[in-house]
This record gives structure tokens, sequence and C-alpha cells, in this order.
């Protein structure tokens, strides 16, 4: 018999960890890791329409409108009908919140409080493997050799906006956006908030939960199924 399919939403400041953790949720439970910023990146590479429109506000530090990130991500969502899924960076807007409600029903929505401090260093520290979006951290997880992608030996990059100059304007944004949404979603009953300064202090308590709310991890999901 196939287990019940399980929808989450991780949400978080930039560089809160939402990515980092993604992945050790989808390890360890067998979600995909579905994450709005590499289908962003995706797009903008296959020159798709939402792709081209998109990169226009990437590129100056800006957030994509609502009707691009529905219109990009609903559609991907709908075909996931056989698999349990964790999406992150979306939504961020109650726009987007109630575009995906109209779409389905979440089990659980992980909120990251991080101060922002740690975000600055963080942020001012992360290094990216454009070509696979691998996310690297001269301290927390740095790669292998200086500067270069742990797989393919390609060179890393930082994005201008992770600076702390252009992250103070992001985080605020953030802030004034994400209010509604968490309220929403708290008003559901299907928010959980982990506040604090390390991924490796926040992860047991995330695991905790969802082993009580995937109890085995179900057998569709264990392989890596590639997007339509
Ligand atoms: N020092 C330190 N770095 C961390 C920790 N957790 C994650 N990182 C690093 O911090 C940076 C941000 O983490 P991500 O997982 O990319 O954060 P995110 O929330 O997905 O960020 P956005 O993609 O900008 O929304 C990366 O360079 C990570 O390697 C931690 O506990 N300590
Ligand atoms: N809901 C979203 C998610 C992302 N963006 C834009 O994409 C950029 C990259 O996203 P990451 O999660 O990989 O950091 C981000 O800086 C935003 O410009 C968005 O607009 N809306």
């Amino acid at each position: 018999m196939m287990a019940k399919l399980f929808r989450a939403v991780i949400m978080g400041p930039p560089g809160s960890g939402k990515g980092t953790i993604s992945e050790r949720i989808a390890q360890s439970f067998g979600l995909k890791h579905l994450s709005s910023g590499d289908f962003l990146r995706e797009n903008i590479a296959a020159n798709t329409e939402a792709g081209v429109l998109a990169k226009t506000y990437i590129e100056r530090g800006l957030m994509v409108p609502d009707h691009v990130m529905t219109r990009l991500l609903l559609p991907r969502l709908e075909e996931m009908t056989r698999h349990s899924w964790l999406m992150d960076g979306f939504p961020c807007t109650l726009a987007q919140a109630k575009a995906l409600n109209s779409t389905c029903d979440l089990d659980l929505v992980i909120s990251l409080n991080i101060p922002y401090e740690t975000l600055k260093d963080r942020l001012s520290d992360r290094w990216i493997h454009p070509a696979s979006g691998r996310v690297y951290n001269m301290g927390f997880n740095p790669p292998h050799v200086q500067g270069r992608d742990d797989l393919s030996g390609e060179p890393l990059i930082q994005h201008d906006n992770d600076q702390p100059e252009a992250l103070v304007a992001r985080l605020r944004h953030y802030k004034d956006v994400a209010k509604p949404v968490i309220d929403l979603y708290k008003s559901k009953g299907i928010l959980h908030m982990f506040s604090g300064t390390e991924t490796d202090r926040i992860w047991p308590y995330i695991n905790s939960l969802l082993s009580t709310k995937i109890p085995s991890r179900p057998e569709t999901d264990t392989q890596h199924i590639p997007l339509p």
C-alpha cells in the first residue's frame, strides 16, 4: 500500500539555512527537495518566458513578482502527484501562499528564525557552484579545495546580494512579506518555528518533529526522481 503523501514548506530569511536543512530532510525522510531558487535558475538557463522575466528582477536583487512565481511553480507542483515533497523558498508572500493553498493542502510549515548578525556572517562567507546550486560556507561546510566545487572542480562564485549592503534591504523586505504568511500558517495550526544560530543545533529538533509526522520513509520517494 502506498504511504500517505506528505507536503511541507520551509520558510526563512536569506541565509537561514533552508537549503541546508532541506537537503538533510530529503536525505533522512525521502521527501523530494524542491527549491524555488533552483527552479528560477533552471528557467533562466533554459531561456523560458518566465525565466527571462525572472532574470530581470533577480539581477537587480529584487523579488520575482507573485504572478511569475506562481506561473512557474504551481504547474510543477501539480505534476508531483505521486511524491512527498518539501518546498524551499516558496511561498514567500501572502499572495503566493493563497495560490499554493488552492493547489494543495500542506501538512507542515517549518519557519527558521535566525538572528541578523548570524545571517550576515553566513552569507558573506557563502560560495556557490552556479551550475548545480551546491552551496558552501568557508567555516561550516568548506569545499575540499578552496574556491572549487567538490564534484565538478569548477570555480565557485559569490553573489553580490549576499554582501552586507544588499542584505539589510533583503532582510527588511523578507520580514514585511513573510509576516502575514507566518500568521496564516499559524492560524491553520501547521506552523513550527525554530530559532537559533547553528543549523546543527536546530536540526535535531526538526528531525524529531518530522519523525513524529513521517513515521516511515515512503518507498516510492527514496529514489531521486528527476522533475518532468
Ligand atoms: N557558519 C554556519 N554556516 C551555516 C550554517 N548553516 C548553514 N550555513 C551556511 O550558510 C549559508 C546559507 O545557508 P543556505 O542553506 O544556503 O540558506 P538559505 O536559507 O537556503 O539561503 P537562501 O538561498 O539565500 O534563501 C550557506 O553558505 C551554508 O553553508 C551554520 O549553522 N553555521
Ligand atoms: N519565492 C521566491 C524565491 C526566490 N526568489 C528570487 O530567487 C533568488 C534566488 O533564490 P534562493 O532561494 O536560491 O536564494 C532570490 O534572491 C530572489 O531574487 C524570489 O523572488 N521569490
